[in-house]
């Protein structure tokens, strides 16, 4: 860690899931961690304990491909014991009407530039979905617990950083910060204190674009830049940070090479098969 970071946290997009496999819209689908993602997932928790890294505290989204990734990172580590907070507002960015669609079909269809617009623009979202369509599901029960209808019909990736950093900043940070005296935003989490003491080293296991709406937040990254971030699966993006939770620097967990590709292959799902 470098002289002035004061604190550490892992970023996790989950291993492979089925409908990443697929090359599927999946947003808010409750998609499964296919073989491969399973087995990314393991290796990304070895990883993490040969480089000695260990948590405290893990966040993640109320979606089983985040939560079992993180569940698997922590059997590398043998922190299943630590709290882990699920929520709704680390979910993937809701696909609307694109969710369940072949990205690669969805590109020879309207084209590859319209399929990166939706993917990865900052502010123009997918179709949204209409009433009467059945992936539009406001009594799914991860998400009536809320006293309000929390199931978006879309989301651009504006849409997911309005709703994730209000988590960020009201429930993360001040658990990063183990701080004892906050505000609890009891609509979000309700924290033991005894937890925070120790609460410092967290880890967040979350998805593609939810964990792009972070990273846009800690790297200050321009709306006109957002688009050329590819966040891959499983490879931990480790970001250490000031007393003020301002980033001193990130680094992925693999090398330049490896990221780069992987990078590369997550832009590509977008493309037409030739
Ligand atoms: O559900 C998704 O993200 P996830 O696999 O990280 O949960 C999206 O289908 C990712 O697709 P994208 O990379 O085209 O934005």
């Amino acid at each position: 860690m470098s002289s002035e970071a004061k604190y550490t946290v892992v970023l996790i997009r989950h291993g492979e899931s089925e409908w990443n496999q697929k090359n599927l819209f999946c947003g808010w689908f409750d998609a499964d961690l296919s073989e491969t993602g399973l087995k990314e997932a393991q290796t990304a928790g070895k990883l993490l304990k040969e480089k000695g890294f260990t948590f405290d505290v893990a966040f993640t989204s109320v979606l089983k491909r985040a939560i079992k990734t993180l569940y698997y990172v922590q059997e590398e580590l043998d922190l299943h014991w630590i709290p882990v907070y699920r929520h709704w507002r680390l979910n993937e960015r809701h696909y609307g009407g694109l969710q369940g669609l072949n990205k690669s079909e969805t590109a020879a269809k309207y084209g590859e530039a319209q399929v990166k617009i939706w993917r990865r623009s900052y502010d123009t979202p997918p179709p949204a979905l209409e009433d009467g369509d059945e992936r539009y599901d406001t009594s799914d029960r991860k998400y009536i617990q809320y006293d309000h209808v929390v199931v978006p019909r879309c989301e651009c990736l504006k849409d997911t950083v309005d709703r994730f950093m209000p988590y960020w900043h009201d429930v993360i940070v001040p658990v990063v910060k183990a701080k004892r005296e906050y505000e609890l935003n009891t609509d979000m989490l309700n924290v033991p204190l005894t937890y925070l003491e120790s609460g410092q080293r967290v880890v967040i296991s979350a998805h593609g674009n939810s964990l792009r709406a972070l990273v846009k937040y800690l790297d200050n990254i321009p709306d006109s830049e957002i688009t050329e971030l590819n966040i891959p699966t499983a490879i931990p993006l480790v970001y250490e940070l000031d007393a003020k939770m301002k980033p001193i620097r990130h680094y992925y967990l693999a090398d330049e090479e490896t990221v780069k590709a992987a990078q590369a292959k997550v832009a590509s799902q977008g493309t037409v098969k030739k």
